[in-house]
């Protein structure tokens, strides 16, 4: 599902390179952990797949499409297969839980009625139905974060990248959020998470792959039975 082959990243301007010759292959309905200390690369290596960077060199394949080579005109169907949620949630202060939630349905244009269908039934997935009134300003941090997943999984994405989703959260919380991404594991989607939490991700067991400076340093299988 996800290809990289020998890719860089050279920021601009910058002292260190993002990513170096890193390599790998993630399969449909695989769930990966990205771990490695702060600059590491876990970021660039997510950015690079729904073309939020271009590679600097090497090739960067998702789903059978070269995404760094990819029209400017086709990117807005990437970024609609590739679902994100980011530690900051990103959430509109203006709109309120279900509002946030239809955005992206808005953009690709689903009729108003399917739309509402869809925003209810990701809230649901995320234990949120109940909240679909609040504005973001009236939720805990962690109802944030499952805002931000529910508004990355709306549009069905066979892809779903998380970049430090369980950053600002207490450990029970955390280990909720995990959970919530396993299960999209269970339908066939692909689930990336970056997390420097490496209790965390060692609990989970699931294949990790570890970053130093920008090299791929380690590719850990998961352990039986997750
Ligand atoms: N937009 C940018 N411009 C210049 N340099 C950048 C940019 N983004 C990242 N870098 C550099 O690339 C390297 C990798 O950064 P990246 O954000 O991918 O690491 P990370 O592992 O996600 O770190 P963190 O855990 O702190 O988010 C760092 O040296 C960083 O300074």
């Amino acid at each position: 599902m996800i290809h990289f082959d020998r890719v860089s990243k050279r920021y601009p301007r910058a002292g260190q390179d993002g990513l170096r010759g890193v390599s790998l292959e993630i399969g449909q309905g695989e769930l990966v952990f990205i771990t490695g200390h702060s600059g590491a690369g876990k970021s660039t290596l997510l950015r690079l797949i729904p073309r939020l960077e271009r590679p600097s060199g090497g090739r960067v394949v998702v789903a059978g499409v070269d995404v760094g080579q990819l029209p400017r005109r086709k990117i807005p169907l990437l970024r609609q297969r590739v679902g994100v949620t980011f530690q900051d949630h990103r959430l509109l202060a203006d709109r309120s839980v279900f509002g946030n939630v239809a955005l992206p349905l808005e953009i690709t244009g689903v009729a108003r009625r399917e739309a509402a269908r869809r925003v209810r039934a990701a809230l649901d997935k995320v234990g949120l139905l109940h909240k679909e009134t609040s504005y973001p300003e009236a939720l805990s941090g962690g109802e944030q974060q499952r805002v931000g997943i529910a508004r990355a999984v709306v549009n069905r994405p066979p892809v779903l990248l998380a970049d430090e989703p369980t950053g600002n959260l207490d450990p029970g919380l955390s280990e909720e959020i995990m959970r919530l991404f396993t299960s999209f594991v269970s339908i066939g989607t692909t689930v990336l998470i970056a997390s420097h939490d490496l209790e965390l991700v060692e609990r989970f067991g699931h294949r990790t792959l570890t970053l130093r400076q920008g090299e791929l340093v380690g590719d850990r299988p998961a352990r039986e039975a997750v």
